[in-house]
Order: C-alpha cells, then sequence, then structure tokens
C-alpha cells in the first residue's frame, strides 16, 4: 500500500517589543537570569496584568501580510497548568477567540536547480494568537534553576492546516515565515535565541483516504533543518512501524537532530487538561478598522511580491532576485540605485551589489549598514562603464576604491586619470603595432577565423596599461584588417 504524509506546523515566534506583553519591564536575551523581571513577571500577590498595545500591533500585522481575517473581538483566557516555568501557575492566552483567524504561507519549493524557480504553493493556516512565553528551566544533576526573563515575552503561535505534504515542504514554509516576519520587523526569528520555535504534528495515511492518520508531534526542532530532517525521519518510522504491522499511537516525541534519532516523551494518556477559562482580569480587545488600516499601511510588501515584481518590472534574473529579496535592506539598496541609475540599467545595478558589494563586502567583514558605498555609486559606476570612460576591469578596480575611500566613482576616475584612452591616434598606433606583432593572427582572421582577433587584444590593453576601451579597441582592430584585405 502507497502511503502519503499530511503535517500540520505549530510555529511559536517572540515578538520584538520594549517591553514585556503584560507589564513594563524589558525583554531580551542574554541578559543576566531574573534581571528581566518584576512582580508582574513573578506573580506576586496583588499584581495585575496591563496589556501592551505593541504586542497588539505586531500580530496584527503578521495576520496581515499572512492573508489572515482579524477578530472583530478577541479574548485572553487562562491555560491552567502546573510548573515552574510559570509562576502563576497558568499561562495568558487566547483560547476560542484568537485573534488571527485562517490566512495563508506563500512557499516555494526547490527548483530544477538553484538557477530555476520552483512551484510555489499556499499552505493554508488556521489561526494565529497571541499568548504569554513561559520561563526556562536549566537542569542539573542536583537541581534545577528557574529564569524568568523570558516570561512574559509576548510570543504568537502560527498554526497550520494539516496541508503541509513533505519535510521539504515544511522546510519552504518556516523560510517563508520567517522571512516574512524578519521583513515586517515583528522577530527576528533567530531559532539558537528561541525566538522562532517550532513544533511538527505528522501522520501518514494511504493514498486516496481523506480521514487524517493518527499524529505524532515531535518537539524540540531548534533549527530549520532539523525540522526538515525530523519530519523525514518520522515518516519514514510511521511506514516502518505499518508495514511490521504495527499501529502508530498517538504521542510526543523527542527529536535528537545531532543523533537523528527519535524517544517517546509522552502519550495521549498523559495529555493536560488545562481548563481554559477566559481571564478576569484583561478585557476582550475590540480591533476595529482604523487600527487595522493603520497597520496595513506600515506593512512592507510581500517578499514573494517584491520578487516577482523585479523579475518582470526590472527584467532581473531570478537567481539574483533571490539574493536581493530576501534581504529588505539589500533590495531596498537596489531598489534606490535603479531609482538613480534608471529602470533599464537595473540588471547592471544588480550584477554590481551581487557581485562587487556583497564580495568586498564578506572580506571586509562588514553589513550593509556599515558601507560608504551608497545606492548613487551604483549610479554613477553603471554609467561609467555604459559611456565607455572606463572598461570593465578597471571599474572594478573603481569601485574596490570607493569601498575603501567612500569616493564617488567618478571622483575616482578623476583623481587617479583612470579615463579610458580615447586619443584615437595613439590607440590605433597600438593597434598597428599588434596586428604586426602577430602574423599567424592576422592571417587566421583574415583567412577567415574570427576568433583569431583576440589575439591583438591583450598587447593593446598592454599597450593602454589597461585603459582601452575594449569596445573601441574591436572596432578599430577590424577596420585596420579589414584594410588589409
Ligand atoms: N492527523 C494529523 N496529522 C498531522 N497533523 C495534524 C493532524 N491533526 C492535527 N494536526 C496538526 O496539529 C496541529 C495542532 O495544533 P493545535 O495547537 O491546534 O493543538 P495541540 O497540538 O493539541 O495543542 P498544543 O498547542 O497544546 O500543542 C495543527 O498544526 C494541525 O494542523
Ligand atoms: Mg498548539
Ligand atoms: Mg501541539
Amino acid at each position: 500500500m502507497n502511503y502519503e504524509a499530511v503535517i500540520g506546523l505549530e510555529v511559536h515566534v517572540q515578538v520584538k517589543t520594549a517591553s514585556k506583553i503584560f507589564t513594563r519591564v524589558g525583554q531580551g536575551y542574554g541578559h543576566p537570569e531574573n534581571s528581566l523581571t518584576d512582580p508582574v513577571v513573578l506573580a506576586l500577590p496583588g499584581t495585575l496584568p496591563v496589556m501592551n498595545k505593541a504586542a497588539l500591533d505586531a500580530i496584527i500585522k503578521a495576520g496581515l501580510m499572512l492573508h489572515c481575517d482579524i477578530a472583530e473581538v478577541c479574548k485572553w483566557d487562562r491555560k491552567n497548568y502546573f510548573y515552574p516555568d510559570s509562576p502563576k501557575n497558568y499561562q495568558i492566552s487566547q483560547y476560542d477567540q484568537p485573534i488571527c483567524i485562517g490566512g495563508e504561507v506563500e512557499i516555494e519549493l526547490p527548483g530544477a536547480s538553484r538557477n530555476v524557480m520552483g512551484e510555489h504553493k499556499q499552505i493554508p493556516l488556521t489561526r494565529i494568537h497571541l499568548e504569554e512565553d513561559v520561563g526556562k528551566l536549566s537542569h542539573f544533576a542536583n537541581d534545577s534553576l528557574v529564569d524568568y526573563n523570558r516570561a512574559g515575552t509576548p510570543l504568537m503561535e502560527i498554526v497550520s492546516e494539516p496541508a503541509i505534504a513533505s519535510a521539504e515542504e515544511a522546510y519552504a514554509y518556516l523560510t517563508a515565515l520567517r522571512t516574512m516576519m524578519v521583513y515586517a520587523g515583528i522577530s527576528d526569528c533567530d531559532m539558537e535565541k528561541g525566538q522562532m520555535r517550532c513544533d511538527a504534528n505528522i501522520s501518514i495515511r494511504p493514498v486516496g483516504q481523506t480521514e487524517l492518520g493518527v499524529k505524532v508531534e515531535l518537539k524540540n526542532l531548534n533549527s530549520i533543518s532539523y525540522v526538515r530532517d525530523g519530519i523525514a525521519h518520522e515518516i519514514k518510522r510511521q511506514m516502518a512501524v505499518l508495514k511490521a504491522g504495527g499501529v502508530i499511537v498517538q504521542e510526543t516525541r523527542d527529536y535528537d537532530g545531532v543523533a537523528g534519532t527519535s524517544q517517546s516523551l509522552r502519550t495521549k494518556e498523559d495529555a493536560h487538561d488545562y481548563r481554559y477559562f477566559p481571564d478576569p482580569d484583561l478585557m476582550p480587545v475590540r480591533v476595529d478598522d482604523a487600527w487595522k488600516q493603520r497597520l496595513a499601511a506600515e506593512c512592507p510588501e510581500r517578499p514573494f511580491d517584491k520578487q516577482r515584481r523585479f523579475m518582470t518590472d526590472y527584467d532581473v534574473p531570478y537567481t539574483i532576485t533571490s539574493v536581493l529579496v530576501p534581504d529588505r535592506a539589500l533590495s531596498d539598496f537596489f531598489e534606490a540605485g535603479v531609482a538613480v541609475a534608471g529602470k533599464d540599467k537595473a540588471k547592471q545595478v544588480a550584477n554590481w551589489i551581487i557581485n562587487d558589494l556583497l564580495r568586498e563586502l564578506s572580506a571586509a567583514g562588514q553589513t550593509l549598514a556599515d558601507t560608504k558605498v551608497t545606492p548613487a555609486h551604483l549610479a554613477d559606476i553603471v554609467k561609467l562603464v555604459d559611456a565607455g570612460t572606463i572598461n570593465s576591469n578597471i571599474a572594478r578596480e573603481v569601485f574596490a576604491e570607493t569601498f575603501t575611500t567612500g569616493d564617488a566613482p567618478s571622483a575616482v576616475v578623476e583623481r587617479k586619470g583612470l579615463k579610458a584612452e580615447t586619443n584615437t591616434d595613439e590607440l590605433e598606433q597600438w593597434c598597428r603595432d599588434a596586428i604586426a606583432g602577430n602574423e599567424k593572427a592576422r592571417t587566421d582572421f583574415l583567412g577567415g577565423k574570427e576568433s583569431a582577433i583576440n589575439g591583438f587584444k591583450g598587447p593593446v590593453m598592454k599597450a593602454s596599461r589597461g585603459k582601452a576601451n575594449p569596445k573601441l579597441v574591436d572596432e578599430t582592430l577590424r577596420r585596420l584588417l579589414a584594410e588589409m584585405q
């Protein structure tokens, strides 16, 4: 029998706000243990939560980016459980009235090769709700330590429908989701810092069956690659169980990304009853149109929409757009360059960014934010090359100088006297010398071997100390050779 996999992902994303979700103490990663706490975080008697509107703004934005319906009214519920990561013995979350309903995540599957755009698909979402993150426990041989710095950090839970078909699709889903959240400034989604965390629910069923199989939930998937590997491993495991005549039991498993193995944590029988009920300390939230419209205006263009626009409007190849677009600052830099250079020069501007700017940045250990190169510099250098003022070899040199000094390319050309040799008499003499100096190439060319012309170009370039305009050299050589025929 043939089986197919069905996957649903629950993704937790920490929202990047200045303060925590229900109190004014700051949030962050890497601070001394228990330094980001206050009476509300520690649930001291008499404290009450106060809603942080910035966290609501962020989740509404996320919902708008992902085409969700934003509920007119949503409310807060207590998820009750007893564990030291939550000093209140409950977590404030949203149960039956989440803020975002439905929606979808556009994903791109791997193409036939790196240069080819892969298939795009929409993965439907069930909901997105907002809750507070909990504290972190560290277990040692004889004791366990609790750090409440993370407790109360606003946390979105993005729940997909069971509609992801493979480990590759799950990988693409998380990549797309992360790019989108970073684009909108909602979260940095650094999985190593726990800013994005994912649980994967996996079942298999005979192909053609509509009813879902029994799901297994994988936890502790702390990188996007581990999610992919963990899912692939789990699908194989379930197939093997069924093939051997066994049954899948509903359980939660822990996946060890390093070892590539998983083990059962708990089965359905141990499932919690969270006794959800509305939190009496918090009012429901009503989101009106004006609020939604304010945030819609702040939402950036979706990355895949931008990529399609770059390809159709600017005629930039897919491979280049897939480097430019995932980095919002880089794509803004590109568009600023195009705005100066003109739309018809977009491809050249993009090439300077991809081939030269990125190379120089990585060699210098810098990021785009540090660079002295401006979008106008790129437009300048494209213009210099197009006008034949400098050839592309010299342009590389000029760019490197602009990169280190921040001087405009035309200023560098001026200062270093790098203008292409336009003295045609001198150029013509160099060409004559080159032809005279290579008898064989001359006979070959005159005998019809087109490529033999290249044999003269090296000596001409050398004579001009690299400054000759290659187009002009080519033209002059052809004219002189034609005269000899
Ligand atoms: N049979 C199934 N096979 C694969 N995925 C499933 C199946 N049934 C449900 N899912 C997925 O499992 C996830 C369920 O998440 P949800 O938060 O609704 O419930 P939960 O996991 O029971 O709750 P908790 O938040 O406490 O983990 C969804 O992403 C859903 O698409
Ligand atoms: Mg859940
Ligand atoms: Mg779950």
